[in-house]
């Protein structure tokens, strides 16, 4: 179904007040159900995420032999044998770079060829550095341009027990291989090179996954984990609410002085994200520097923010948001400078916001380029909330990770213009 060209926010004039659950969790989902079809049995993952990212999973699964069950819109059950088989067709993730990323190295399980491969978006963003760690085990792992499409070989065996990977890019190849690293025929040490990574969080959130799956996994270093080769068993799994897409709420609410109930409070969740509801309940006295390294995902919505802060406030820390479905840094400066110029800079791969809390209550007719990224999307409707004219164009995007965004904020009162 071809989306909407653009959707214009009217701003609600009023604080937005109410009940407004975000979705589940994509990161902990896409963990989840990789996990359950790695896994011998039946396994129920309840609360999930059903988004266009968790369906390119789920369909990748089933194209290696993984039966899924779909009986509501937040549970998935899952039988695997034990075994992904060889796919018979490329299998194609989209711009879902966690599925993407965590199904190149568990193809290195299966006894047989598995092409992964995206759209155009996703044949942009790097995957060389997985590919090299998968080789440095002896796995025949190719991708030509450093992107996909990857082509992998496996056979479920390694050469070696110890893989260095640098996380600097993309932490997603971390958790790739962690998850992997649990269904060889050793144990794995696998160590982080460089100093920078991606939210370390994630690692967290993926350790904790696969525990709940049977995995035997420690730190045995800062930079170290070690995986026994336990394979996963199946199991009942509940997943939380999606903490990036909850960060859209919680700025709503700051920026209307509204009340938005959650379901969930901030401190609940376990995701990286969450913490970005520290600053946002500082709006609008945010500081003047936030670190984004930790919180990438937020990093848009505290940027939209931002712009109606009494003060101005650099993003640091960053330069990875720039690999992400798009270069979200020039999207961001480019789309807040559309609404006033200046309103966004970079310096080197730092994020300026210029703040002006008078923008409240002016129209400002802009059409801002979603760049086919749903955190665009999502984030600049905030600036919509308190400006007239705020066009957001190919708003659909959205339904990577959240697509009842638009419904959910009609729920608490927006109106749009078609
Ligand atoms: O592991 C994960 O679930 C994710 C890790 C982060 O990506 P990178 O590790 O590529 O920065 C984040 O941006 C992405 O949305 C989800
Ligand atoms: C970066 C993101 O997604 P992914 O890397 O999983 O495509 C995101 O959801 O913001």
């Amino acid at each position: 179904m071809m989306g909407r060209a653009k959707l214009t926010i009217i701003p609600p004039g009023k604080p937005l007040t109410g009940r407004a659950m975000p979705p589940g969790s994509k990161s902990i989902t896409n963990r989840a159900l990789l996990l359950a079809g790695l896994a011998k049995g039946t396994s129920r993952l309840t609360g999930a995420l059903k988004s266009d990212d968790t369906r390119y999973m789920a369909e990748a699964l089933r194209a290696m032999g993984v039966t899924i069950d779909e009986p509501d819109d937040t549970t998935f059950i899952v039988t695997g044998s034990g075994k992904l088989q060889p796919a018979a067709e490329p299998l194609f993730l989209g711009n879902a770079g966690t599925a993407t990323r965590f199904l190149t190295a568990a193809a290195a399980l299966v006894d047989g060829k598995v092409v992964v491969d995206g759209d155009a978006h996703m044949r942009k963003r790097p995957i060389g550095p997985l590919v090299d760690a998968l080789r440095s085990l002896g796995i025949d792992a190719t991708a030509e341009t450093g992107c996909p499409p990857v082509t992998v070989n496996g056979t479920g065996r390694f050469e070696a027990s110890r893989v260095r990977i640098d996380g600097g890019l993309s932490s997603q190849y971390v958790s790739a291989l962690l998850m992997m690293a649990a269904g060889g025929d050793r144990p794995v040490d696998v160590e982080l090179l460089g100093e920078h990574i991606g939210a370390l969080g994630y690692i967290d959130l993926t350790v904790a996954a696969m525990r709940a799956f049977g995995a035997k996994v420690e730190r045995t270093s800062p930079v170290t984990w070690r995986v026994e080769p336990t394979g996963y068993h199946a199991a009942d799994f509940l997943i939380e609410p999606d903490a990036s897409a909850a960060t859209y709420l919680w700025a709503a609410e700051v920026l209307t002085g509204g009340k938005i109930d959650l379901g969930t409070p901030a401190t609940e969740f376990s995701q990286p994200d969450a913490r970005a509801y520290e600053l946002i309940s500082q709006f609008p006295h945010l500081p003047a520097v936030i670190d984004g390294s930790q919180m990438q995902d937020a990093i848009p919505t505290l940027a939209v923010l931002a712009a109606f802060n009494e003060t101005p406030v650099r993003f640091v820390g960053i330069a990875n948001l720039r690999v992400k479905e798009c270069d979200r840094v020039r999207a961001l400066s480019s789309g807040l400078s559309r609404i006033v110029p200046g309103l966004g800079t970079e310096e080197g791969d730092d994020l300026i916001v210029a703040s002006d809390p008078s923008l409240a209550g002016k129209v400002l007719p802009a059409e801002i380029d979603s760049f086919a990224d749903h955190r665009i999307a999502m984030s600049f409707a905030l600036a919509g909330l308190k400006i007239g004219g705020i066009t957001i164009l190919d708003p659909d995007c959205v339904a990577k990770t959240f697509p009842s965004y638009w419904r959910v904020l009609a729920s608490l009162g927006v109106a749009y213009d078609d």
